[in-house]
């Protein structure tokens, strides 16, 4: 215990005089605490991991395995008090500079005293509002994130208000599909009533506030530190693309936020995003300066590749949402359209061994492998699965293999298509 509270206090040291030295604000309970911890330089992140994880290893010594354990299994209780605060949406229901009484508060949501305040006082436990003065509430750095976060407002209701009822009949699912690779079979799809009837994508974009909090989760995972798409901008040969003026497809693009962020870096590069029909014809427009390189192309990518001979074909956040069955065949349709050489570029994770990662990037890789099995029977991947994936797709693909930006949870895979020519031309 002695040496973890050592490390504790070297780190917390070395983070604390950066952050003095930097100017960056001081991490705080208060409403006047930074919303995230400051930005820190590689060799300052370093620091902050073995904090997080000595913290934790202390936390859990001193609590004993039997108690930790016995109260972890009902930290769904956390979740109960979260989803109330995002369900009757209470942080935005007075200003953040401002308190407010439990009974005003309960007025405002239409929720009775009673329960708002045991709700409030539960969430007050994980540092989410905090009681100023008998039965006043005031506003935490956490609480005024929520009321002034909207993504991260969406995120909070994505987990809460459509997964985690999905984690809760993971098991069910699988114990009546115990091959658990259908989309249409999954935890997810036992909640909403959909099994064998539509998979999770289609569920969530049939009402527009599923689709839009869905969406706004996903800016907030994919915007969330670890995740930066500068990540990729930095450390791919896009400068050879460039200057071939190739042409990169960015398949189940999204709103090709992506492609657009290349194309204000490299001038000559040309992309056409696929998604389905309804992402594509919502699509924000592009400026002028972008419309003239970057089109919105509606595709379904289980059916052949429309575009063809173009230099890379690329699958950002795709593959793990597919169980291989459906990626091998997914991969397959672009076979009749490549050029010899067209490169598949996948940016996902990449599973590394048991211990490999930071406790806090193992984690959240981890829960992500589980939050695929419980939407979409989809699962995470290690290098040599996705190795074996593209042998399994068609054995004339080259696989060139993983790399992983320092400070990125995400890896960029890549194989190469050293078949026939079947790409004539970019059309
Ligand atoms: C997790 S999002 C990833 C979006 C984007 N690539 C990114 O990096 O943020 C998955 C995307 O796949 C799209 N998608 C799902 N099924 C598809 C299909 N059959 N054909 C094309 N796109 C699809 C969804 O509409 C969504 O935009």
């Amino acid at each position: 215990m002695v040496e973890l509270a050592k490390i504790i206090t070297r780190e917390s040291e070395k983070l604390e005089k950066f952050l003095k030295e930097s100017g960056s604000p001081m991490p705080s309970f208060d409403i006047d605490g930074p919303a995230n911890f400051p930005s820190l330089p590689e060799s300052m992140k370093k620091a902050r991991e073995e904090l997080l994880r000595a913290t934790k290893d202390l936390e859990y010594l001193v609590t004993g395995p039997t108690e930790k354990v016995r109260w972890m299994a009902w930290d769904f209780n956390d979740h109960l008090s979260l989803r109330a605060v995002y369900h009757y949406q209470i942080a935005k229901s007075f200003p953040v500079n401002e308190t407010a009484t439990f009974a005003q508060i309960a007025e405002k949501v239409g929720l009775d005293e009673v329960n708002l305040r045991r709700f409030l006082r539960h969430a007050m436990t994980n540092y989410i509002f905090k009681e100023v003065s008998p039965n006043v509430v005031g506003h935490t750095a956490a609480s005024k994130a929520l009321a002034e976060d909207p993504k991260m407002n969406d995120w909070v209701g994505f987990c809460l208000e459509d997964m985690w009822d999905s984690a809760c009949q993971t098991i069910p699912a699988i114990k009546q599909y115990p091959a658990a690779n259908e989309p249409t079979q999954t935890g997810f799809c036992k909640a909403n009533q959909t099994t064998d009837v539509e998979p999770m994508f289609v569920t969530m974009g049939k009402s527009p506030l599923r689709a839009k909090r869905f969406g706004g989760a996903m800016a907030s995972l994919t915007g969330g530190e670890g995740y930066e798409p500068a990540y990729l901008l930095a450390n791919y040969d896009w400068a050879s693309l460039d200057a071939a003026s190739g042409t990169l497809v960015d398949v189940g693009g999204s709103h090709g936020f992506i492609c657009t962020a290349l194309a204000a870096q490299y001038p000559n590069m040309k992309f056409v995003v696929q998604d389905l029909p309804k992402t594509v014809s919502s699509a924000p427009a592009l400026p002028e300066s972008l419309a003239c390189r970057v089109t919105y192309q509606a595709h379904d990518f289980f059916t052949p590749q429309p575009v063809k001979g173009a230099d890379i074909y690329f699958f950002r956040w795709i593959l793990h949402n597919q169980a291989d069955k459906y990626a091998i065949k997914m991969l397959q349709q672009l076979v009749p359209a490549l050029k010899k050489g067209a490169k598949v570029v996948i940016n996902d994770h990449c599973l590394r061994e048991p211990g490999e990662e930071s406790a806090w990037d193992e984690k959240i890789m981890r829960t992500m492998d589980l939050v695929m099995l419980m939407l979409l029977n989809a699962q995470e991947r290690t290098e040599e699965e996705f190795r074996e994936l593209f042998a399994k797709v068609d054995a004339r693909f080259r696989f060139v293999g993983v790399t992983r930006p320092e400070g990125c949870r995400m890896s960029i895979v890549e194989a190469v298509w050293e078949g026939e020519d079947y790409g004539d031309e970019v059309n």
